[in-house]
């Protein structure tokens, strides 16, 4: 049986007065979650400590959104695994599009953090997406099969997380088809040693069209990234039907 993840990216949104705020309207919501369903609050940095004890407790883990490889060292503005774990964070999110585009993140550094990641005890989130121009090129099934290859050399399949995040589809509102979203993640498990990898879809989630990407056979889950800033949008999210 595979497992549901759903996923709040909160990328560069909220202050830790903010973070509370958000889960004083949003813990009460959860009571009628099924328990199989794992959610998780992918948060800034300086949200986790806070977020971690009030937590406690409850059904939602916390997640981080960078983790560099090495133990400790001068990596001035990176994040250790250990640093991350001491503190109660349960996952993390590597190689995500934003992370690629604006700071360098390569195929060499993902797999290098995924290892990492599940070195220092925590299940990374893998994302790998095309962009439109790949898409309109027909290059989408070759780029999603190269990243797959390139970022999981020795990596652990059996503690991963998979998000299949088409990157003209973030924060545009312009969400990927669902049958076409399903059948990119059928891809993606094809190349994968361990079918049972939970695979989400990412893009352009919202509380109106969750139930129909939940519908999808091969989507075990949804990394959220606009709609997981607001309570009550979020909670909609996680309690989909
Ligand atoms: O990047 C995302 C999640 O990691 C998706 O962002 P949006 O849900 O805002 O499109």
């Amino acid at each position: 049986m595979r497992k549901i993840v759903i996923a709040g990216n909160w990328k560069m949104f909220k202050t830790q007065a903010e973070s509370q705020e958000f889960l004083q309207g949003f813990l009460p919501t959860l009571q009628e979650t099924p328990e199989e369903r794992e959610v998780v609050l992918c948060v800034p940095f300086t949200d986790l400590s806070a977020l971690s004890m009030n937590l406690h407790g409850s059904l939602v883990q916390l997640g981080a959104q960078n983790v560099h490889w090495e133990e400790s060292g001068a990596y001035t503005g990176e994040i250790s695994g250990p640093m991350l774990t001491e503190i109660g964070v349960r996952y993390v999110i590597v190689g995500h599009s934003e992370r690629r585009q604006y700071f360098g993140e390569t195929d060499t550094t993902v797999n290098l953090r995924l290892k990492a990641a599940q070195k220092y005890g925590l299940t990374p989130i893998l994302c790998v997406g095309e962009t439109k121009q790949q898409r309109d090129a027909g290059e989408t099934e070759l780029l999603i099969i190269t990243q797959l290859e390139k970022d999981l050399v020795d990596v652990d399949q059996t503690n991963l997380v998979i998000a299949y995040e088409p990157i003209w589809a973030i924060g545009t509102g312009d969400t990927c088809e669902t049958k076409e979203a399903n059948r990119v993640i059928g891809l993606i498990r094809s190349q994968l040693t361990n079918p049972n990898v939970p695979i989400q879809y990412g893009g352009s989630v919202k509380p109106n069209n969750i139930d129909e990407i939940m519908a999808q056979p091969e989507i075990d889950g949804v990394l959220v990234g606009g709609a997981s800033l607001e309570a009550a949008g979020f909670a909609r999210i996680v309690n989909y039907k």
